[in-house]
């Protein structure tokens, strides 16, 4: 579904991701690990246009430009942010809204034409939204602000809107971060459930090793903006480079 190959970003004299490639298969789940400052975010801003960035990547077999916000989304690929993107003045329901491209209509004269059509739309993206809504456990909040959700229920709410979006890839950067064990086992069921009906392919970007290891079927490690490891968890976890990594190495003089 996504090939990254020899991805690479600078800012000024820091090279954050060095030559990294990766690919992520239909209906898999990778993880994309690594300790703070080794380049997972800035992986995923390359991949979604957000930084600048060298390399290439493909989607569905088909190239992607580089450099351009927007460009993989619109290939089927969408992404969640380590801070959930939410708007507080509106509603969970119009939120999940606010995900699905405008109409493409540019004279009133094409309006009133299209206005049966337009309207039986409009009515799927309301049921769709709501949809989402229960997909992710907020139905009973659809008419709440978004402004007075919990932080757990906000990540759910960001999440309603990119399975609206009904992703082909999802890149997910830190899903877990902030959530306690009821919310991070919660978010495993659905992520599960999401992916046995069909759901998207997953490339997770995370800290907290159980929420990983019950989900990702690969891992990839990185380390100062470098690929170190990658294989199944156990595999990973058992790599002493990425011990190294995490730990740092031990000396102990004789
Ligand atoms: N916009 C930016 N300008 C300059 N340097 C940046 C920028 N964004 C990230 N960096 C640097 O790039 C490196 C990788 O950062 P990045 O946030 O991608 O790491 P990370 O692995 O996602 O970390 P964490 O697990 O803490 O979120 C770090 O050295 C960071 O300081």
């Amino acid at each position: 579904m996504l090939a990254a190959r020899d991805i690479r970003v600078r800012f000024g004299g820091v090279v954050a991701v060095d030559k990294v490639s990766l690919t992520v298969r239909d209906q898999e789940i990778v993880g994309l690990i690594g300790p703070n400052g080794s380049g997972k975010s800035t992986f995923i801003n390359a991949l979604t246009g957000l930084v600048p960035a060298e390399g290439s990547v493909e989607v569905d077999g088909k190239p992607v430009t580089l450099g351009r916000p927007g460009a993989v989304a619109r290939m089927g690929v969408l992404r969640t942010f380590q801070t959930p993107q939410v708007h507080d003045e509106l509603t969970c329901l119009e939120n999940v809204l606010v995900g699905l491209p405008e109409w493409n209509l540019r004279t009133l004269g094409a309006a009133w034409l299209r206005r049966p059509s337009m309207m039986r739309a409009e009515r799927g993206r309301w049921r769709g939204a709501y949809e989402a809504l229960e997909f992710t456990g907020l139905a009973d909040r659809a008419s709440a602000q978004a402004g007075e959700l919990s932080y757990g229920e906000r990540r759910r709410l960001e999440l309603a809107r990119v399975y609206l979006g009904k992703p082909a890839t999802l890149l997910l950067d830190e899903p877990a971060a902030g959530l306690n064990q009821v919310e991070s086992q919660n978010l495993v069921r659905l992520l599960t459930e999401w992916r046995d009906a069909g759901g998207p392919a997953l490339l997770l970007v995370e800290h907290k090793i159980d929420f990983l290891e019950e989900l990702c079927h690969r891992m990839i490690v990185l380390e100062l903006g470098k690929q170190i490891a990658a294989g199944e968890p156990a595999e990973v976890w058992a790599d002493p480079r990425v011990m190294d990594a995490y730990l740092g190495s031990v000396v102990i003089d004789a």
